[in-house]
Protein backbone atom coordinates (compact mmCIF):
# COMPACT_ATOMS: atom_id res chain seq x y z
CA UNK A 1 0.00 0.00 0.00
CA UNK A 2 2.98 2.22 0.45
CA UNK A 3 2.36 3.98 -3.07
CA UNK A 4 -1.23 4.63 -2.60
CA UNK A 5 -1.46 8.22 -1.85
CA UNK A 6 1.15 9.34 -3.34
CA UNK A 7 -0.96 11.39 -5.80
CA UNK A 8 -3.28 12.42 -3.19
CA UNK A 9 -0.88 13.91 -1.16
CA UNK A 10 0.39 15.80 -3.67
CA UNK A 11 -3.21 17.52 -4.77
CA UNK A 12 -2.90 15.67 -8.16
CA UNK A 13 -6.53 13.76 -9.24
CA UNK A 14 -6.09 10.12 -10.09
CA UNK A 15 -7.33 6.59 -10.67
CA UNK A 16 -7.83 4.57 -7.79
CA UNK A 17 -5.61 1.95 -7.18
CA UNK A 18 -6.57 -1.59 -6.61
CA UNK A 19 -4.35 -4.08 -4.38
CA UNK A 20 -1.01 -4.86 -6.31
CA UNK A 21 -2.66 -4.43 -9.46
CA UNK A 22 -2.51 -0.76 -9.42
CA UNK A 23 -4.71 0.49 -12.17
CA UNK A 24 -3.23 -2.50 -14.76
CA UNK A 25 -5.78 -4.88 -13.68
CA UNK A 26 -7.87 -4.21 -16.91
CA UNK A 27 -4.87 -4.79 -19.58
CA UNK A 28 -3.11 -7.46 -17.32
CA UNK A 29 -6.51 -9.47 -17.19
CA UNK A 30 -7.33 -8.58 -20.94
CA UNK A 31 -10.70 -6.88 -19.93
CA UNK A 32 -9.67 -3.63 -22.11
CA UNK A 33 -7.85 -2.83 -25.50
CA UNK A 34 -4.84 -1.41 -25.17
CA UNK A 35 -6.25 1.97 -26.86
CA UNK A 36 -9.75 1.92 -24.47
CA UNK A 37 -7.28 1.62 -21.49
CA UNK A 38 -4.99 4.56 -22.45
CA UNK A 39 -7.96 6.89 -23.81
CA UNK A 40 -10.27 6.30 -20.66
CA UNK A 41 -7.62 7.00 -18.37
CA UNK A 42 -6.93 9.94 -20.40
CA UNK A 43 -10.82 10.97 -20.42
CA UNK A 44 -11.32 10.20 -16.68
CA UNK A 45 -10.33 13.90 -15.74
CA UNK A 46 -11.07 15.72 -18.74
CA UNK A 47 -10.24 19.45 -16.62
CA UNK A 48 -6.90 18.30 -15.17
CA UNK A 49 -3.72 18.98 -16.95
CA UNK A 50 -1.72 16.41 -15.03
CA UNK A 51 -3.35 13.32 -13.11
CA UNK A 52 -1.84 10.06 -12.01
CA UNK A 53 -2.32 6.28 -12.29
CA UNK A 54 -0.63 3.08 -10.81
CA UNK A 55 1.24 1.03 -13.06
CA UNK A 56 1.46 -2.09 -10.69
CA UNK A 57 2.40 -0.26 -7.50
CA UNK A 58 4.43 2.65 -9.67
CA UNK A 59 2.83 5.88 -10.09
CA UNK A 60 3.18 6.99 -13.31
CA UNK A 61 1.74 11.04 -13.97
CA UNK A 62 0.34 11.73 -16.85
CA UNK A 63 0.45 14.82 -18.56
CA UNK A 64 -2.54 15.83 -20.41
CA UNK A 65 -1.88 19.18 -21.78
CA UNK A 66 -0.39 19.98 -24.90
CA UNK A 67 1.84 22.75 -23.44
CA UNK A 68 3.10 20.58 -20.46
CA UNK A 69 3.86 18.14 -23.10
CA UNK A 70 6.10 20.25 -24.85
CA UNK A 71 7.61 21.84 -21.58
CA UNK A 72 8.96 17.95 -20.60
CA UNK A 73 9.67 16.96 -23.78
CA UNK A 74 11.42 19.69 -25.10
CA UNK A 75 12.09 22.63 -22.90
CA UNK A 76 12.71 20.77 -19.86
CA UNK A 77 14.34 17.92 -21.62
CA UNK A 78 17.56 17.64 -19.32
CA UNK A 79 15.19 16.49 -16.48
CA UNK A 80 13.31 14.40 -18.21
CA UNK A 81 16.48 13.00 -20.74
CA UNK A 82 15.59 9.02 -20.81
CA UNK A 83 12.86 6.90 -20.61
CA UNK A 84 12.00 4.74 -17.68
CA UNK A 85 14.59 1.76 -17.34
CA UNK A 86 13.33 -1.56 -18.41
CA UNK A 87 15.99 -3.61 -18.76
CA UNK A 88 19.09 -2.80 -17.28
CA UNK A 89 21.86 -3.20 -19.54
CA UNK A 90 24.20 -6.12 -17.13
CA UNK A 91 20.87 -8.13 -17.06
CA UNK A 92 20.59 -7.58 -21.15
CA UNK A 93 23.13 -6.13 -23.16
CA UNK A 94 21.34 -6.67 -26.54
CA UNK A 95 18.60 -4.94 -24.99
CA UNK A 96 20.36 -2.34 -22.37
CA UNK A 97 22.97 -1.27 -24.91
CA UNK A 98 20.49 -0.18 -27.67
CA UNK A 99 19.61 3.45 -28.23
CA UNK A 100 15.93 3.16 -26.49
CA UNK A 101 17.41 2.06 -23.67
CA UNK A 102 20.88 3.81 -22.77
CA UNK A 103 20.46 6.96 -20.25
CA UNK A 104 22.05 10.63 -20.10
CA UNK A 105 25.52 11.05 -21.50
CA UNK A 106 25.36 7.52 -23.04
CA UNK A 107 21.84 8.01 -25.12
CA UNK A 108 23.25 11.56 -26.22
CA UNK A 109 26.51 10.46 -27.74
CA UNK A 110 24.99 6.94 -29.17
CA UNK A 111 22.31 9.31 -30.71
CA UNK A 112 24.63 11.55 -32.47
CA UNK A 113 26.32 8.75 -33.59
CA UNK A 114 23.82 7.05 -35.60
CA UNK A 115 21.57 10.31 -36.02
CA UNK A 116 23.64 10.71 -39.53
CA UNK A 117 22.45 7.24 -40.53
CA UNK A 118 18.60 8.26 -40.53
CA UNK A 119 19.04 11.72 -42.59
CA UNK A 120 17.40 12.52 -45.85
CA UNK A 121 20.32 11.58 -47.59
CA UNK A 122 20.69 8.39 -46.17
CA UNK A 123 17.25 7.74 -47.16
CA UNK A 124 17.26 8.35 -50.40
CA UNK A 125 20.17 5.89 -50.86
CA UNK A 126 18.24 3.18 -49.51
CA UNK A 127 15.13 3.64 -50.82
CA UNK A 128 16.33 1.33 -54.05
CA UNK A 129 15.74 -1.68 -51.61
CA UNK A 130 12.88 -0.97 -50.10
CA UNK A 131 11.14 -0.20 -53.50
CA UNK A 132 12.80 -3.95 -54.49
CA UNK A 133 10.96 -5.42 -51.82
CA UNK A 134 7.63 -3.69 -52.51
CA UNK A 135 8.44 -5.10 -56.14
CA UNK A 136 9.00 -8.20 -54.87
CA UNK A 137 5.45 -8.07 -53.17
CA UNK A 138 3.51 -6.75 -56.19
CA UNK A 139 5.51 -9.90 -58.50
CA UNK A 140 4.48 -12.47 -55.45
CA UNK A 141 0.38 -10.86 -55.10
CA UNK A 142 0.29 -11.20 -59.41
CA UNK A 143 1.58 -14.38 -59.29
CA UNK A 144 -0.80 -15.83 -57.13
CA UNK A 145 -3.64 -14.21 -58.21
CA UNK A 146 -3.06 -15.83 -61.35
CA UNK A 147 -2.96 -19.15 -60.07
CA UNK A 148 -5.62 -19.40 -57.34
CA UNK A 149 -7.58 -16.23 -58.45
CA UNK A 150 -8.20 -13.55 -55.72
CA UNK A 151 -6.69 -14.47 -52.79
CA UNK A 152 -7.53 -12.65 -48.89
CA UNK A 153 -4.40 -11.77 -47.02
CA UNK A 154 -4.86 -11.23 -43.55
CA UNK A 155 -2.94 -7.62 -43.21
CA UNK A 156 -0.91 -8.32 -40.29
CA UNK A 157 0.41 -11.47 -41.35
CA UNK A 158 0.81 -10.09 -44.68
CA UNK A 159 3.25 -6.92 -43.69
CA UNK A 160 5.15 -8.48 -40.86
CA UNK A 161 6.64 -10.31 -43.94
CA UNK A 162 6.56 -7.29 -45.93
CA UNK A 163 8.57 -5.08 -43.43
CA UNK A 164 10.57 -7.92 -42.24
CA UNK A 165 11.57 -8.21 -45.53
CA UNK A 166 12.72 -4.34 -45.45
CA UNK A 167 13.99 -4.71 -42.25
CA UNK A 168 16.47 -7.86 -43.20
CA UNK A 169 17.62 -6.16 -45.99
CA UNK A 170 18.32 -2.43 -44.62
CA UNK A 171 19.45 -3.50 -41.20
CA UNK A 172 21.07 -6.79 -41.87
CA UNK A 173 22.05 -6.89 -45.69
CA UNK A 174 19.90 -10.45 -46.47
CA UNK A 175 17.61 -10.42 -49.11
CA UNK A 176 14.63 -12.49 -48.40
CA UNK A 177 11.04 -13.12 -49.47
CA UNK A 178 9.51 -13.82 -46.77
CA UNK A 179 5.81 -13.94 -48.63
CA UNK A 180 7.18 -16.27 -51.10
CA UNK A 181 8.73 -18.31 -48.80
CA UNK A 182 6.75 -18.44 -45.49
CA UNK A 183 9.32 -20.61 -43.12
CA UNK A 184 12.55 -18.77 -43.97
CA UNK A 185 14.71 -19.05 -41.45
CA UNK A 186 14.98 -15.04 -40.82
CA UNK A 187 11.42 -15.15 -40.66
CA UNK A 188 10.79 -17.76 -38.43
CA UNK A 189 13.62 -16.44 -35.96
CA UNK A 190 12.48 -12.76 -36.29
CA UNK A 191 8.62 -13.40 -35.53
CA UNK A 192 9.97 -15.63 -32.92
CA UNK A 193 11.81 -13.19 -31.37
CA UNK A 194 9.56 -10.13 -31.71
CA UNK A 195 6.64 -12.28 -30.05
CA UNK A 196 6.39 -10.40 -26.44
CA UNK A 197 2.78 -11.09 -26.14
CA UNK A 198 3.43 -14.77 -25.97
CA UNK A 199 2.09 -15.23 -21.89
CA UNK A 200 6.10 -17.00 -21.24
CA UNK A 201 7.88 -13.91 -23.10
CA UNK A 202 5.20 -11.76 -20.59
CA UNK A 203 5.94 -13.29 -17.57
CA UNK A 204 10.40 -13.57 -17.99
CA UNK A 205 9.42 -9.79 -19.28
CA UNK A 206 8.25 -8.73 -15.70
CA UNK A 207 10.83 -10.90 -13.62
CA UNK A 208 13.32 -9.31 -15.66
CA UNK A 209 12.38 -5.65 -14.43
CA UNK A 210 11.62 -6.87 -11.10
CA UNK A 211 14.55 -9.00 -10.76
CA UNK A 212 17.45 -7.80 -13.03
CA UNK A 213 20.45 -8.90 -10.18
CA UNK A 214 18.97 -12.60 -10.71
CA UNK A 215 19.39 -12.10 -14.39
CA UNK A 216 23.04 -10.66 -14.00
CA UNK A 217 24.07 -13.53 -12.24
CA UNK A 218 22.73 -16.09 -13.72
CA UNK A 219 23.00 -14.60 -17.24
CA UNK A 220 19.51 -15.72 -18.64
CA UNK A 221 18.77 -14.00 -21.13
CA UNK A 222 15.34 -12.32 -22.30
CA UNK A 223 15.63 -13.15 -25.67
CA UNK A 224 17.45 -16.45 -25.63
CA UNK A 225 21.18 -16.62 -26.93
CA UNK A 226 20.09 -19.31 -30.00
CA UNK A 227 17.81 -16.48 -31.27
CA UNK A 228 20.23 -13.38 -30.87
CA UNK A 229 23.36 -15.88 -31.82
CA UNK A 230 21.67 -16.11 -35.39
CA UNK A 231 21.10 -12.47 -35.90
CA UNK A 232 24.88 -11.94 -34.73
CA UNK A 233 26.28 -14.35 -36.81
CA UNK A 234 24.07 -12.49 -39.74
CA UNK A 235 25.69 -9.01 -39.24
CA UNK A 236 28.82 -9.89 -37.94
CA UNK A 237 29.39 -12.21 -41.52
CA UNK A 238 27.99 -9.78 -43.37
CA UNK A 239 30.28 -6.88 -42.44
CA UNK A 240 33.47 -9.68 -42.14
CA UNK A 241 32.53 -10.43 -45.89
CA UNK A 242 32.22 -6.99 -46.93
CA UNK A 243 35.62 -5.89 -45.38
CA UNK A 244 37.18 -8.73 -46.91
CA UNK A 245 35.98 -7.79 -50.23
CA UNK A 246 35.55 -4.85 -50.16
CA UNK A 247 31.53 -4.31 -51.07
CA UNK A 248 29.38 -1.83 -50.53
CA UNK A 249 25.66 -1.54 -49.97
CA UNK A 250 23.98 1.57 -48.61
CA UNK A 251 22.34 0.24 -46.13
CA UNK A 252 22.31 0.15 -42.35
CA UNK A 253 25.47 -2.53 -41.94
CA UNK A 254 27.41 -0.48 -43.88
CA UNK A 255 26.87 3.24 -41.75
CA UNK A 256 27.41 1.08 -38.52
CA UNK A 257 30.56 -0.08 -40.04
CA UNK A 258 31.28 3.10 -40.57
CA UNK A 259 30.26 4.61 -37.30
CA UNK A 260 32.38 1.50 -35.84
CA UNK A 261 35.64 3.20 -37.31
CA UNK A 262 34.51 6.42 -35.89
CA UNK A 263 33.65 7.69 -39.67
CA UNK A 264 29.65 8.19 -39.67
CA UNK A 265 29.71 11.99 -39.60
CA UNK A 266 26.61 14.48 -40.68
CA UNK A 267 27.38 16.03 -43.98
CA UNK A 268 28.22 19.61 -44.13
CA UNK A 269 25.02 20.77 -46.06
CA UNK A 270 23.46 18.18 -44.54
CA UNK A 271 19.64 19.73 -43.81
CA UNK A 272 17.28 17.83 -41.29
CA UNK A 273 14.70 19.72 -42.42
CA UNK A 274 13.72 18.37 -45.77
CA UNK A 275 10.70 16.76 -44.52
CA UNK A 276 9.33 13.45 -45.76
CA UNK A 277 6.00 14.57 -44.26
CA UNK A 278 3.97 16.23 -41.82
CA UNK A 279 4.09 13.85 -39.52
CA UNK A 280 8.32 13.52 -39.38
CA UNK A 281 9.85 15.18 -36.40
CA UNK A 282 13.04 16.91 -36.42
CA UNK A 283 16.38 16.20 -35.09
CA UNK A 284 17.53 18.51 -32.36
CA UNK A 285 20.95 19.89 -31.27
CA UNK A 286 21.33 16.78 -29.43
CA UNK A 287 21.45 14.50 -32.50
CA UNK A 288 23.35 16.88 -34.68
CA UNK A 289 26.19 16.95 -32.42
CA UNK A 290 29.56 16.04 -33.27
CA UNK A 291 30.51 13.35 -31.79
CA UNK A 292 33.99 10.83 -32.40
CA UNK A 293 32.66 7.42 -30.49
CA UNK A 294 33.55 3.95 -31.66
CA UNK A 295 31.45 1.12 -31.68
CA UNK A 296 31.67 -1.96 -30.35
CA UNK A 297 30.30 -5.13 -31.40
CA UNK A 298 27.91 -5.39 -28.51
CA UNK A 299 26.56 -1.61 -29.34
CA UNK A 300 26.28 -2.69 -33.06
CA UNK A 301 24.36 -5.47 -32.61
CA UNK A 302 21.87 -3.78 -29.77
CA UNK A 303 21.35 -0.95 -32.50
CA UNK A 304 20.35 -3.77 -35.28
CA UNK A 305 18.75 -5.57 -32.77
CA UNK A 306 16.44 -2.40 -32.12
CA UNK A 307 16.21 -1.60 -35.57
CA UNK A 308 14.17 -4.63 -36.13
CA UNK A 309 12.14 -4.26 -33.06
CA UNK A 310 11.03 -0.68 -33.49
CA UNK A 311 10.34 -1.05 -37.16
CA UNK A 312 9.07 -4.63 -37.38
CA UNK A 313 5.78 -4.21 -35.38
CA UNK A 314 5.60 -0.07 -35.68
CA UNK A 315 5.33 -0.59 -39.64
CA UNK A 316 3.27 -3.86 -40.05
CA UNK A 317 0.73 -2.32 -37.40
CA UNK A 318 0.73 0.81 -39.79
CA UNK A 319 -0.02 -1.14 -42.80
CA UNK A 320 -2.73 -3.29 -41.80
CA UNK A 321 -4.54 -0.09 -40.22
CA UNK A 322 -4.07 1.93 -43.48
CA UNK A 323 -5.21 -0.84 -46.32
CA UNK A 324 -7.90 -1.36 -43.48
CA UNK A 325 -9.10 1.79 -43.93
CA UNK A 326 -8.35 2.72 -47.84
CA UNK A 327 -10.82 -0.74 -47.88
CA UNK A 328 -13.73 0.89 -46.25
CA UNK A 329 -13.55 4.32 -47.43
CA UNK A 330 -13.17 3.15 -51.12
CA UNK A 331 -13.12 7.38 -52.29
CA UNK A 332 -10.42 7.95 -50.30
CA UNK A 333 -8.11 4.78 -52.03
CA UNK A 334 -10.02 6.20 -55.49
CA UNK A 335 -8.61 9.75 -54.46
CA UNK A 336 -5.23 8.40 -53.54
CA UNK A 337 -5.13 6.23 -56.94
CA UNK A 338 -5.31 9.01 -58.75
CA UNK A 339 -2.30 10.96 -57.18
CA UNK A 340 -0.50 7.50 -57.93
CA UNK A 341 -1.28 7.37 -61.47
CA UNK A 342 -0.73 10.99 -62.13
CA UNK A 343 2.67 10.56 -60.45
CA UNK A 344 3.57 7.60 -62.21
CA UNK A 345 3.12 9.13 -65.89
CA UNK A 346 5.02 11.89 -64.49
CA UNK A 347 7.88 9.36 -63.94
CA UNK A 348 7.16 7.94 -67.37
CA UNK A 349 10.33 5.21 -67.47
CA UNK A 350 11.83 6.67 -64.53
CA UNK A 351 11.77 4.11 -61.42
CA UNK A 352 9.77 5.85 -58.56
CA UNK A 353 12.39 7.60 -55.99
CA UNK A 354 12.52 9.10 -52.67
CA UNK A 355 12.03 13.02 -53.81
CA UNK A 356 9.21 12.05 -55.92
CA UNK A 357 7.22 10.04 -53.44
CA UNK A 358 8.22 13.37 -50.99
CA UNK A 359 6.03 15.90 -52.95
CA UNK A 360 2.69 13.44 -53.14
CA UNK A 361 0.60 15.49 -51.11
CA UNK A 362 -2.30 13.18 -50.48
CA UNK A 363 -0.68 10.47 -49.82
CA UNK A 364 1.05 12.49 -47.49
CA UNK A 365 -2.41 13.46 -45.94
CA UNK A 366 -3.61 9.80 -45.58
CA UNK A 367 -0.22 8.60 -43.63
CA UNK A 368 -0.63 11.44 -41.45
CA UNK A 369 -4.58 10.62 -40.90
CA UNK A 370 -3.59 7.29 -40.11
CA UNK A 371 -1.10 8.01 -37.73
CA UNK A 372 -3.50 10.06 -35.77
CA UNK A 373 -6.31 7.52 -35.88
CA UNK A 374 -4.06 4.49 -35.38
CA UNK A 375 -0.57 5.83 -33.53
CA UNK A 376 1.48 2.20 -33.77
CA UNK A 377 3.42 3.79 -30.58
CA UNK A 378 -0.13 5.10 -27.80
CA UNK A 379 2.05 6.78 -25.29
CA UNK A 380 5.18 7.68 -24.06
CA UNK A 381 7.22 7.82 -21.20
CA UNK A 382 10.06 9.86 -19.83
CA UNK A 383 12.39 9.16 -16.33
CA UNK A 384 12.63 12.23 -14.24
CA UNK A 385 16.29 12.38 -13.68
CA UNK A 386 16.37 15.27 -11.12
CA UNK A 387 13.75 17.56 -9.58
CA UNK A 388 12.03 19.86 -11.64
CA UNK A 389 9.02 22.34 -11.57
CA UNK A 390 7.17 22.64 -14.82
CA UNK A 391 4.66 25.58 -15.44
CA UNK A 392 1.94 25.72 -17.22
CA UNK A 393 0.27 28.71 -19.85
CA UNK A 394 -1.12 30.19 -16.57
CA UNK A 395 1.55 30.02 -13.98
CA UNK A 396 0.29 27.02 -12.25
CA UNK A 397 3.38 25.02 -11.56
CA UNK A 398 3.80 21.28 -11.35
CA UNK A 399 6.37 19.66 -9.97
CA UNK A 400 8.14 16.72 -10.34
CA UNK A 401 10.69 14.46 -7.98
CA UNK A 402 13.83 13.22 -9.06
CA UNK A 403 12.21 8.89 -10.01
CA UNK A 404 8.91 10.14 -11.60
CA UNK A 405 7.15 8.54 -14.20
CA UNK A 406 6.02 10.70 -16.74
CA UNK A 407 3.34 9.75 -19.30
CA UNK A 408 2.75 11.60 -22.79
CA UNK A 409 -0.47 10.27 -24.01
CA UNK A 410 -0.67 10.50 -28.09
CA UNK A 411 -3.64 8.39 -28.30
CA UNK A 412 -5.55 11.14 -25.93
CA UNK A 413 -4.68 14.07 -27.67
CA UNK A 414 -5.47 12.44 -31.05
CA UNK A 415 -8.46 11.34 -29.75
CA UNK A 416 -9.51 14.96 -27.87
CA UNK A 417 -12.65 16.51 -29.77
CA UNK A 418 -10.53 19.63 -28.48
CA UNK A 419 -8.28 19.07 -30.67
CA UNK A 420 -9.81 16.98 -33.52
CA UNK A 421 -13.59 16.87 -34.60
CA UNK A 422 -15.34 14.07 -34.66
CA UNK A 423 -12.12 12.28 -33.74
CA UNK A 424 -13.33 8.36 -34.95
CA UNK A 425 -13.97 9.57 -38.54
CA UNK A 426 -11.04 8.69 -40.58
CA UNK A 427 -10.42 12.05 -42.76
CA UNK A 428 -7.28 12.78 -44.47
CA UNK A 429 -8.40 16.79 -44.82
CA UNK A 430 -7.66 17.59 -41.70
CA UNK A 431 -4.08 17.52 -42.73
CA UNK A 432 -4.79 19.42 -46.23
CA UNK A 433 -2.59 22.81 -47.02
CA UNK A 434 -5.47 25.02 -44.99
CA UNK A 435 -5.97 22.74 -41.95
CA UNK A 436 -2.72 21.15 -41.18
CA UNK A 437 -1.31 24.71 -39.79
CA UNK A 438 -4.60 25.21 -37.49
CA UNK A 439 -3.83 21.65 -35.46
CA UNK A 440 -2.66 22.67 -31.93
CA UNK A 441 1.36 22.56 -31.12
CA UNK A 442 1.91 19.30 -29.52
CA UNK A 443 -1.04 17.55 -30.15
CA UNK A 444 -0.06 15.36 -32.99
CA UNK A 445 2.96 13.22 -32.13
CA UNK A 446 2.89 9.92 -33.83
CA UNK A 447 6.63 9.81 -33.85
CA UNK A 448 7.13 11.17 -29.89
CA UNK A 449 8.43 14.88 -28.93
CA UNK A 450 11.69 16.37 -28.68
CA UNK A 451 15.26 15.54 -28.62
CA UNK A 452 13.87 11.52 -27.89
CA UNK A 453 11.95 11.72 -30.56
CA UNK A 454 11.86 8.66 -33.33
CA UNK A 455 15.11 8.35 -34.82
CA UNK A 456 13.71 6.38 -37.88
CA UNK A 457 10.15 8.15 -38.51
CA UNK A 458 12.37 9.19 -42.29
CA UNK A 459 12.56 5.71 -42.62
CA UNK A 460 9.46 4.81 -41.16
CA UNK A 461 7.38 6.96 -43.17
CA UNK A 462 9.46 6.00 -46.48
CA UNK A 463 8.27 2.67 -46.57
CA UNK A 464 5.34 2.96 -45.45
CA UNK A 465 4.63 5.15 -48.81
CA UNK A 466 6.60 3.23 -51.05
CA UNK A 467 4.58 0.15 -50.21
CA UNK A 468 1.25 1.89 -50.30
CA UNK A 469 2.23 3.18 -54.12
CA UNK A 470 3.25 0.12 -55.20
CA UNK A 471 -0.12 -1.61 -54.05
CA UNK A 472 -2.33 0.98 -55.36
CA UNK A 473 -0.54 1.08 -58.96
CA UNK A 474 -0.89 -2.39 -59.27
CA UNK A 475 -4.34 -3.23 -57.44
CA UNK A 476 -7.38 -2.50 -55.71
CA UNK A 477 -8.07 -2.95 -52.09
CA UNK A 478 -11.24 -4.47 -51.17
CA UNK A 479 -13.34 -5.98 -48.18
CA UNK A 480 -15.18 -9.36 -48.50
CA UNK A 481 -16.83 -11.58 -46.31
CA UNK A 482 -14.23 -12.58 -43.72
CA UNK A 483 -13.40 -8.82 -42.98
CA UNK A 484 -14.73 -7.52 -39.47
CA UNK A 485 -16.66 -4.36 -40.15
CA UNK A 486 -16.48 -2.57 -37.84
CA UNK A 487 -13.10 -3.47 -36.76
CA UNK A 488 -13.00 -4.68 -33.17
CA UNK A 489 -9.69 -4.50 -31.74
CA UNK A 490 -8.09 -7.69 -29.52
CA UNK A 491 -7.57 -7.09 -25.99
CA UNK A 492 -3.90 -8.21 -26.05
CA UNK A 493 -1.52 -5.68 -24.57
CA UNK A 494 -0.66 -4.29 -28.28
CA UNK A 495 -2.82 -2.47 -31.59
CA UNK A 496 -4.07 -5.49 -33.11
CA UNK A 497 -7.64 -6.50 -34.49
CA UNK A 498 -9.95 -8.73 -32.87
CA UNK A 499 -10.13 -11.39 -35.89
CA UNK A 500 -7.20 -10.00 -38.08
CA UNK A 501 -7.65 -7.87 -40.59
CA UNK A 502 -8.89 -9.81 -44.24
CA UNK A 503 -8.76 -8.24 -47.02
CA UNK A 504 -7.73 -9.09 -50.79
CA UNK A 505 -6.01 -7.55 -53.78
CA UNK A 506 -7.92 -7.06 -57.19
CA UNK A 507 -5.60 -6.43 -59.60
CA UNK A 508 -6.33 -3.24 -62.07
CA UNK A 509 -6.90 -3.47 -65.18
CA UNK A 510 -4.04 -1.60 -67.29
CA UNK A 511 -6.57 0.06 -69.76
C1 LIG B 1 5.20 4.00 -38.17
C2 LIG B 1 6.32 3.61 -37.62
C3 LIG B 1 6.92 4.11 -36.34
C4 LIG B 1 6.34 4.81 -35.31
C5 LIG B 1 4.89 5.29 -35.19
C6 LIG B 1 7.38 5.06 -34.32
C7 LIG B 1 7.19 5.76 -33.15
C8 LIG B 1 8.16 5.95 -32.18
C9 LIG B 1 7.95 6.64 -30.93
C10 LIG B 1 6.64 7.26 -30.47
C11 LIG B 1 9.12 6.62 -30.26
C12 LIG B 1 9.37 7.23 -28.87
C13 LIG B 1 9.59 8.71 -29.06
C14 LIG B 1 9.50 9.52 -27.79
O1 LIG B 1 9.58 8.95 -26.69
O2 LIG B 1 9.37 10.76 -27.88
C15 LIG B 1 10.10 5.94 -31.07
C16 LIG B 1 11.43 5.75 -30.73
C17 LIG B 1 12.34 5.12 -31.54
N1 LIG B 1 12.12 4.63 -32.81
FE1 LIG B 1 10.37 4.68 -33.85
N2 LIG B 1 8.55 4.52 -34.77
C18 LIG B 1 8.33 3.93 -35.99
C19 LIG B 1 9.25 3.29 -36.80
C20 LIG B 1 10.60 3.21 -36.53
C21 LIG B 1 11.59 2.62 -37.42
C22 LIG B 1 11.30 2.06 -38.81
C23 LIG B 1 12.79 2.70 -36.76
C24 LIG B 1 14.18 2.27 -37.19
C25 LIG B 1 14.54 1.69 -38.23
C26 LIG B 1 12.55 3.31 -35.47
C27 LIG B 1 13.52 3.53 -34.52
C28 LIG B 1 13.29 4.09 -33.28
C29 LIG B 1 14.33 4.22 -32.26
C30 LIG B 1 15.77 3.75 -32.39
C31 LIG B 1 13.73 4.89 -31.18
C32 LIG B 1 14.43 5.29 -29.88
C33 LIG B 1 15.01 6.67 -30.04
C34 LIG B 1 15.80 7.17 -28.83
O3 LIG B 1 15.54 6.71 -27.70
O4 LIG B 1 16.67 8.03 -29.03
N3 LIG B 1 11.22 3.61 -35.37
N4 LIG B 1 9.50 5.54 -32.23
Amino acid sequence: YKNENYFKDKGIKHLKPKFILGNSANLFLRRKTILDFFRDAYFEFPNEKVMGMFEFRTPVYIVRDPELAKQVGVKEFDSFTDHRSVINKDADPVFGKSLISLKGDEWRDMRATLSPAFTGSKMRLMFELVSECAKQMVGFINTETKAKGIQTYEMKDFFSRMSNDVIATCAFGIQVNSLEHQSNEFYVNAKEMMNFTKPLRLIKFILFMVFPKFFEITKIRLIPESLSGYFKNAIFGAMNYREKHNVFRPDMINLLMEAKKGKLSHQAAEHHHDSAGFATVEESDVGKKEVKKTLSDDDILAQCFLFFLAGFETVSVAMSFITYELAINPEIQEKLYREILETNEELGSKSLNYDTIQKMKYMDMVISEHLRKWPPAIATDRHCNKDVIVTDNNGVEYKFNKGDTVMIPMIGFHFDPKYFSNPDKFDPERFNDENKHTITPGTYLPFGIGPRNCIGSRFALMEVKALLYYILLNFTIEPNEKTQIPLKLSKEPALKAEKGIHLQFRPRSKA
